[in-house]
This record gives structure tokens, C-alpha cells and sequence, in this order.
């Protein structure tokens, strides 16, 4: 039966990031993809003109709709933007939710806009990070969960240890905020494993915590470990990063590319 992953963020009205991304990868991997949207954006490739919250009582709303007919086999959270919304979501979630959840603690776009009100981090500290099965924050949202600067890759595992500290099965801390390299660190509580990654030189990289978020979820949904899952959502993130670096779309941070998947079976159709 086809696996369904869900995902509780914010849309993003140029498609690159956010509910758009997620879904575009939940397709991709071949997997139904649902939403529950959390904000609204206007935003483009070039920077987030506006935002909105949807109110409480729809996002309840949109989730117990969801739950009482279409049982999440995976769930992400992306873009939660206030306070409010991470203890409705971390509420619904702690009563209704059995399946393997990730928590991207989107805080900061690409483009530099903030995404998340101050009050709210701690409430992902202490009521939604506790339920995630893998927390994956880039370097920034790694100090502020951590309350450490991050410099070196020993500084990742001593953030990702005091990250595992809030209670998630797993964390795994992004590199892709380094100069040099774009190396992830994954955390189990007993074992640090290394995901390498070549750092593609582009500045099309709308999206890419969304886009990884998601293949995790689709992954986990799927059956595999939290490491495997890691292995795999770093390849198709790689993919549609290398994609976005020939395939520009819009003025600013372009999208990552989701049809670098398809690409190979579309070409022999023609
Ligand atoms: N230029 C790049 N080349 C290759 N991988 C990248 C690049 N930029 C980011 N990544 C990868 O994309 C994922 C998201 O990383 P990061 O940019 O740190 O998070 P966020 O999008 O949340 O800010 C990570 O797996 C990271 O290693
Ligand atoms: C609605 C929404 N959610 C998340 C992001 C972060 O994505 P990125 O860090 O790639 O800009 C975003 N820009 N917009």
C-alpha cells in the first residue's frame, strides 16, 4: 500500500521551500503526500515580503481532519512561526500521532528572514522536540537549541549531544552553512555517524532543509533506520542541488530541483 507522509509548515508562495517543497518531495519519492499549513508566505526566490499565521483553531482543524480519515504513515514539521502553533502542534501531535515524526526547527530563511518568534523556542524545547524521532537543525538553529557556538566539527557533536539532552530519538545537525564542506552530523545517543558531502558551489539552495526533512520522512515511513534514512534523503537532496545549480529558477536563491529524479525514465519516454 502506498505510504502517506504528512507535513505541518508553512507555504511558500514561490514553490521552492516550505508545504511546496515538502510535497514535491513527498511525489518525487513516490509517496501521498498531505499538508497541514501552518503559516502563509510571500516570499520569493529573493526574500519573504510577508507573513501570517493561520489560526489555532484551523490548524487543529486540518489535522483532525487528516487523522480521522488518512492515518499518517510519517510526519515533518517545517515553518511553525510562533509559539502558539508549536504547542497546538506538539498537542495534537503527543495525542494523535504514532508514526515516525521529524522536526526541522525552521527559524531563519535562506534569503534571512525570521520564520519563528523567540517565545517559540522553548516551546520546541520542551514540548515538540521531545516527541521528534529526529530533530535536524542547521548550524544556526544547533546553537540557539544548544545554547553553544558551533565552530568546528567536534563543537557539532558536543551541540548534538546537548540537543539529544531535550529528549529526541535522534538528532542530526546540517552542515550546509560550512564554507568548505557540507557534512551532517547524525546522533543516536550512542553513535555519531558522518553523512560527507561535497559542497556544490551554488547559490540555488531555496529549500534544501525542507527538501531533506521530507525525504527523512519518506524514509522513515518507508521502514528504514533513522541512519539509513539519512544516507538516502542526503543522495536525493545531493541530486536536486547539483539539478538547481544548472536549472535557475527565479532572481535570488533558486529552488533545488525535484525533477532530477524523474529525469532519467522521462528521458527514455521521449
Ligand atoms: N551547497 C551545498 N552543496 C551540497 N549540499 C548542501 C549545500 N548546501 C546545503 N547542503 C546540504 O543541504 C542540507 C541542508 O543544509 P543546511 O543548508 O545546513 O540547512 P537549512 O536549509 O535548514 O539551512 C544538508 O544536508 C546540507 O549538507
Ligand atoms: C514557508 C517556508 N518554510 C521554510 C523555509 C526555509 O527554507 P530555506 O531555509 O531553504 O529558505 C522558507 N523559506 N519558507
Amino acid at each position: 500500500m502506498i505510504k502517506k507522509c504528512l507535513t505541518i509548515a508553512g507555504s511558500d508562495s514561490s514553490g521552492g521551500a516550505g508545504v511546496q517543497a515538502d510535497l514535491k518531495t513527498f511525489s518525487a519519492l513516490g509517496t501521498y503526500g498531505m499538508s497541514c499549513i501552518s503559516a502563509l508566505t510571500a516570499q520569493n526566490t529573493q526574500g519573504v515580503d510577508k507573513v501570517e499565521n493561520v489560526s489555532q483553531a484551523m490548524i487543529r482543524g486540518q489535522l483532525a481532519a487528516i487523522y480521522s480519515d488518512i492515518v499518517p504513515d510519517a510526519v515533518k514539521t517545517g515553518m511553525l512561526s510562533c509559539r502558539e502553533t508549536v504547542e497546538t502542534v506538539a498537542g495534537f501531535l503527543e495525542s494523535h500521532n504514532q508514526a515516525p515524526l521529524v522536526v526541522d526547527p525552521v527559524m531563519v530563511a535562506t534569503t534571512g528572514a525570521r520564520l519563528l518568534d523567540e517565545e517559540a523556542i522553548i516551546s520546541y524545547k520542551e514540548r515538540l522536540i521531545p516527541l521528534a524521532t529526529l530533530v535536524t537543525p542547521n548550524i544556526p538553529e544547533a546553537e540557539v537549541l544548544s545554547g553553544m557556538a558551533i565552530h568546528t566539527e567536534e563543537d557539532m557533536k558536543q551541540a548534538a549531544e546537548k540537543i539529544m539532552g531535550l529528549g529526541p530519538k535522534a538528532v542530526l545537525i546540517k552542515g550546509g552553512h560550512k564554507v568548505h564542506d557540507a557534512t551532517d552530523f547524525l546522533y543516536d545517543g550512542e553513535t555519531f555517524h558522518v553523512f560527507r558531502g561535497e559542497k556544490i558551489d551554488t547559490e540555488n539552495t531555496h529549500g534544501t532543509g525542507c527538501t531533506l526533512s521530507s525525504a527523512l520522512a519518506v524514509y522513515l515511513a518507508q521502514g528504514y533506520s533513522v541512519v539509513r534514512a539519512a544516507a538516502l534523503a542526503k543522495k536525493y537532496l545531493t541530486g536536486a542541488i547539483r539539478k538547481a545549480a544548472v536549472e535557475k529558477v527565479g532572481h535570488g536563491h533558486g529552488p533545488v530541483s525535484h525533477f532530477w529524479f524523474y529525469g532519467n525514465d522521462w528521458g527514455k519516454m521521449k
